[in-house]
């Protein structure tokens, strides 16, 4: 029988990462669909706002790829045990992704001299600024990002890592121990350590 999912997405693991590692963490099978770029044309105008992760299941389509996190994280219990404790976590995963944006400002910049005017503002100021703050909060949790505990925002944060090292050209959590701690804690993971050693090779 065919997955009840399928989780659409370019051939890279950005944002569809987070649900790849949740889908897997659960054990929950899945047809994890890569198009390549030259079929994007195509396939775009099939997609409910244009663009994707998108998740296909039970004949609908669903986009935005934190809400369907959240969605797998309630299925494998990785959410908070109260509304406190979900605001927490919501909070963590709107932060990362608060980073993310801000790097991809300076990333996507397809105008190179534009681009080289924002590398030291994000390199010196926004990076630090964002890094000693998640690892500070990564020392008071005992490596996790929220609750004090594994939750999906650790899986967020440390699935959308390679993404963010590759748009900045670093390894943004080698001199953060905490925010290593985190990394470490997911990636060892069975069911994860098994996903990374096997899933397609892609850099971003
Ligand atoms: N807020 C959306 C953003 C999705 C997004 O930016 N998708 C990009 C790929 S990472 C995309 O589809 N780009 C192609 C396009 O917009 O034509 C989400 O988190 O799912």
């Amino acid at each position: 029988m065919a997955p009840v999912y399928k989780l659409t997405y370019f051939p890279v693991k950005a944002l569809a990462e987070p649900t790849r590692f949740l889908l897997k963490y659960g054990g929950l099978e899945f047809e994890d669909e890569r198009f390549e770029r030259e079929q994007w044309p195509q396939i775009k105008p099939t997609m409910p706002f244009g663009q994707v992760p998108v998740l296909s299941a039970k004949g609908k389509q669903y986009h935005q790829s934190i809400a369907m996190a959240r969605f797998f994280a309630k299925q494998v219990k990785l959410v908070g045990s109260d509304e406190w404790e979900d605001l927490e976590i919501d909070s963590m995963v709107d932060t990362v992704n608060d980073l993310r944006q801000k790097i991809a400002v300076y990333s996507y910049e397809q105008d190179a001299a534009i681009k080289e005017s924002r590398k030291g503002p994000l390199m010196n100021e926004t990076l630090p600024y964002y890094l000693e703050r998640l690892d500070k909060i990564a020392k008071e949790n005992n490596g996790h990002l929220a609750c004090g505990k594994l939750t999906w925002a650790d899986f967020y944060f440390v699935a959308l890592l390679d993404y963010l090292n590759y748009m900045t050209e670093s390894d943004l959590t080698a001199k953060y121990e905490n925010l290593e701690a985190v990394k470490n804690n997911v990636l060892s993971i069975p069911a994860i350590k098994e996903w990374v050693e096997t899933r397609p090779k892609s850099d971003l």
